[in-house]
C-alpha cells in the first residue's frame, strides 16, 4: 500500500481537473458540520483527483467522510472551504439553480435504495434527468444499455414489478444514458445478493471500459472495491492511502492497517 499525507495525493492534485485528464477533484476540501462544541469536522482538508475512463472506488471506517466527500464533489451538499470541482467548474461558487442544472445534466448517480420514481415505467425513469434538461435520449444507446443490462421485456414495467436487482439496473441505465462526465454510485450494491451485486459492479466496470465513463464509488465491500482500477483510503476525513488496481486481499490488509477491518 502507499500511503500518503493528503498534501501528497495522488492524480494531479495541484493541476486541477482543466488537465484534461482529471473528470473530478477535490482541493483542500473541507467540510464542517455544526459549530461550537458539537461541531464535526467531516472533511479536513481533502486534496484528490479522479481521471478520466477510470473507476474508483472510495473507502474507511464508518464516519470517516466517504458519503460527505461524494456529496461535496456531486454538488449535493456544500463544503466549509476548499474547492470541489467537475471538470473546469468549481461547484463551491455555484448557486442552487446552477448547482441544480449541472447535477442534471453532467453528473450520473446510482445510489443504494435505486431512488426511482414508482409512479414512472423503467423506460420513463431512465430517461427522466434528459427529460427535466429538455434533451432526448440517444436511441442507440438506450437500447445498448437496456440489452447489456438484460432490461428488454422490462421497459415498460414499473418498480414495483420489478426485483432489486432490476431496479438498480434501470439507476444505472439511468446514471448513463446522459453521457454524464461522472458516475457517483453511493453503496450500489448495498441492498443487492451477491449474484445481482457482482452484475451491477461488472457493468459498472464495462462502462468504464467500453464507454470511457468515469465513476467514483462509495463502499465498505473489499470485494466490490476489488472491481475498480484505484481505491482512494479515508480516516478521519484525510486522504489516508491509495492502492493501484488492488485485488480483494490487498484492499481488505490496507482496511485492517487502518484498524478497521472486521
Ligand atoms: N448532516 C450531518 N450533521 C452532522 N454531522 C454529520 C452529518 N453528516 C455526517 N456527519 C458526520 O460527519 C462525519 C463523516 O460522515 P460521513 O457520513 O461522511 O462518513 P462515512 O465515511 O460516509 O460513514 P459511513 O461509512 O458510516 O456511511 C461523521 O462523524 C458523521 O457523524
Amino acid at each position: 500500500m502507499r500511503t500518503q499525507s493528503p498534501a501528497a495525493a495522488p492524480t494531479t492534485p495541484t493541476a486541477g481537473p482543466d488537465d484534461g485528464m482529471t473528470a473530478v477533484a477535490a482541493v483542500d476540501l473541507v467540510k464542517v458540520y455544526g459549530s461550537g462544541e458539537t461541531a464535526v469536522r467531516a472533511l479536513d482538508g481533502v486534496t484528490v483527483g479522479f481521471a478520466r475512463a477510470q473507476f474508483t472506488a472510495i473507502m474507511g471506517p464508518s464516519g470517516s467522510g466517504k458519503s460527505t466527500l461524494m456529496h461535496c464533489l456531486a454538488g449535493l451538499d456544500t463544503a466549509t472551504s476548499g474547492r470541489a470541482l467537475l471538470g473546469g467548474t468549481d461547484l463551491t461558487v455555484l448557486g442552487d439553480k446552477v448547482l441544480t442544472r449541472v447535477r442534471r445534466e453532467r453528473i450520473g448517480f446510482v445510489f443504494q435504495s435505486f431512488n426511482l420514481l414508482p409512479q414512472l415505467t423503467a423506460e420513463q425513469n431512465i430517461t427522466l434527468p434528459l427529460d427535466l434538461a429538455g434533451r432526448r435520449a440517444e436511441r442507440g444507446l438506450l437500447a445498448h444499455l437496456a440489452d447489456v443490462l438484460g432490461l428488454h421485456g422490462r421497459l415498460t414495467h414499473r418498480p414495483s414489478e420489478l426485483s432489486g436487482g432490476q431496479q438498480q439496473r434501470v439507476a444505472l441505465a439511468r446514471a448513463l444514458v446522459s453521457r454524464p462526465e461522472v458516475v457517483f454510485a453511493d453503496e450500489p450494491t448495498g441492498n443487492l445478493d451477491s449474484r445481482s451485486g457482482a452484475e451491477v459492479l461488472s457493468f459498472l466496470r464495462n462502462s468504464v471500459r467500453e464507454l470511457g465513463q468515469t465513476v467514483v464509488m462509495v463502499t465498505h465491500d473489499p470485494g466490490a472495491a476489488a472491481y475498480a482500477d484505484r481505491v482512494v483510503l479515508l480516516a478521519d476525513g484525510r486522504v489516508a492511502g491509495d492502492l493501484d488496481r488492488p485485488d480483494r486481499a490487498a484492499i481488505a490488509d490496507a482496511l485492517q492497517n487502518l484498524g478497521t477491518y472486521r
